[in-house]
């Protein structure tokens, strides 16, 4: 049986155009169906435009310190609507990037929404094609909860056209996405208020380093409800009223109200019952650790999978597949060698396992090391700002088995130690090692 193309990919995001280009690097026919803009969530309505919003609240933060640092005072005026058309400029000069990418590698791209036919044949829009292999990377929508008047709320990709800053921003979930916006309007003027069902913001990240942050952000003016959740919106004539129930019974007059609450995969319009493609919980597609479906020519990878919705995730998963399935070189991703932060002020980062994480897999033969102190650049400003590193060891060789951070510039720094540590160092390593000086990353050198 000849098919039209080697490899079909449903979706040009993170993980289909890293796929993509890995496969035309192998010399196969490869085509991909997208239905919006080239690179997915990522570049057109997530981690880029989301990095260059915070790079515009530092300057806010960096305004309030100047005066210590010999700068006179001086009004300034941030002008929203501005920035946001540039941020919206940045993006279309990548997506024209991606769209040359694709065309020197000789990818096709058929514009429109893929859905199967059989397991072998895919409908884009009206046309037709067929394929040996078929990649499923259609990413995640925001998870909308099912309360009265959630019309009224917007999600993180409204977030990037708001028209005007909201005087008053009430977020529902302080996940990743609530607690970066949280920021970042913080810092941009905005009254923020974050809705959370947990007792502390941030799930899944290391206790000391999510409390302190929730703590920062609140001598900031950020407020916080947690053990709670929304349960009503209603618009009125000065704007929207949400009511909070849980452990805090609350009513927040806010002008925009962002829900937060989680990605849910795309996968309800894919026609998959025509491919016979199993699912997982909560609308996954069901793989194995090779990214296979239970159909043997069909592989899913990235936020549809609903394994780590991270971009390295994605594109690790996306390469592992090409390996495996087309360069005869079996790979899998190793979920716990992938590094995360949250870009807030102070930022977090952590690589591998949290200190409970790992007291509760090697008992008593965990020990951390940790320190807390005030940044050198805020010591001038007496600002309350504070950093917190914290290494994670096991046994008697004290292997590192988790790091993590608190304060400025904790992704690039985490980035960095991340690759050692994947090597398997010890805390003796990281003793032995020498620093740079004056820097904040140096501190992971000297703990005692
Ligand atoms: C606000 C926000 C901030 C984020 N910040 C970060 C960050 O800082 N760092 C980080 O690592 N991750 C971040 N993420 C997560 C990251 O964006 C995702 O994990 C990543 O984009 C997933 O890639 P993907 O290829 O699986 O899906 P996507 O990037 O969502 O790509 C899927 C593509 O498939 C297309 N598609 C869907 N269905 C069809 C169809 N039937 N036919 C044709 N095309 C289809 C979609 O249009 C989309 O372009 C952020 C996410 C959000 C929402
Ligand atoms: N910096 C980054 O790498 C980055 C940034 C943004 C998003 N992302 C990715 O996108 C994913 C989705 O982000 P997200 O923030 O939407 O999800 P999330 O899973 O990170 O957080 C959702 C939060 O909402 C809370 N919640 C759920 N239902 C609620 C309710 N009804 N009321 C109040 N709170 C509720 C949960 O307790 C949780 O804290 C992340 O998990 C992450 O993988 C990554």
């Amino acid at each position: 049986m000849t098919y039209d193309y080697d490899l079909f990919i449903m979706g040009a995001g993170s993980a289909g155009a890293a796929a993509a280009s890995k496969a035309a690097s192998l010399g196969l026919r490869v085509a991909v169906a997208e239905q919006e803009a080239l690179g997915g969530t990522c570049l057109n309505r997530g981690c880029i435009p989301k990095k260059l919003i915070v790079y515009a609240a530092d300057f806010a933060l960096h305004n309030k310190i100047a005066p210590d640092y010999g700068w006179s005072k001086s009004s300034s005026h941030f002008n929203w609507t501005q920035f946001i058309r540039s941020v919206h400029k940045q993006i279309d000069r990548i997506n024209t990037s991606y769209k040359e990418r694709f065309e020197k590698n000789g990818i096709t791209l058929l514009r429109g929404h893929a859905t199967f036919i059989d397991a072998h044949t895919i409908k884009v829009d009206e046309h037709k094609v067929s394929a040996d292999k078929i990649l499923i990377a259609v990413g995640a929508r925001p998870f909308i909860p099912d309360i009265p008047g959630i019309e009224y709320a917007i999600t993180s990709r409204e977030m990037f056209h708001l028209p005007y800053l909201p005087k008053r921003l009430a977020i529902i979930g302080g996940g990743y996405i609530g607690v970066e916006f949280a920021s970042m309007m913080n810092a941009l003027g905005c009254r923020v208020t974050v809705i959370d069902t947990s007792e502390t913001i941030l799930e899944g990240f290391d206790d000391d380093i999510r409390k302190s942050l929730q703590e920062s952000l609140s001598k900031r003016g950020v407020k916080f409800i947690n053990n709670s959740t929304a349960t009503e919106i209603k618009h009125y004539e000065e704007g929207l009223l949400l009511t909070v129930s849980g452990k805090y019974k609350k009513t927040i007059a806010a002008d925009s109200i962002l829900v937060a609450t989680g990605r849910a995969p795309n996968t309800e319009k894919l026609d998959l019952d025509n491919a016979q493609v199993e699912m997982g919980e909560k609308n996954a597609i069901k793989v194995d650790e090779y990214s296979r479906t239970n159909q043997e020519n069909i592989f899913a990878v990235g936020d549809c999978t609903n394994r780590l919705q991270l971009t390295p995730a994605a594109k690790s998963e996306a390469v592992a597949f090409v390996n495996t399935i087309f360069a005869n070189h079996t790979e899998t991703v190793n979920y716990n060698e992938i590094p995360s932060a949250v870009f807030a002020r102070p930022e977090i980062a952590s690589m591998g396992m949290t200190e409970n994480q790992a007291r509760s897999k090697f008992g008593d033969s965990v020990k951390c090391y940790s320190n807390k102190f005030q940044p050198l650049m805020h010591q001038l400003a007496s600002t309350e700002e504070q950093v917190i590193i914290k290494v994670v060891v096991e046994g008697e060789s004290e292997r590192v088995i988790g790091i993590h951070m608190l304060g400025e510039h904790a992704a690039d720094i985490i980035q960095c130690l991340g690759v050692a540590i994947r090597k398997g160092i010890t805390k003796q390593d990281l003793d032995e090692a020498i620093a740079i000086h004056p820097t904040t990353a140096e501190e992971f050198l000297t703990l005692d």
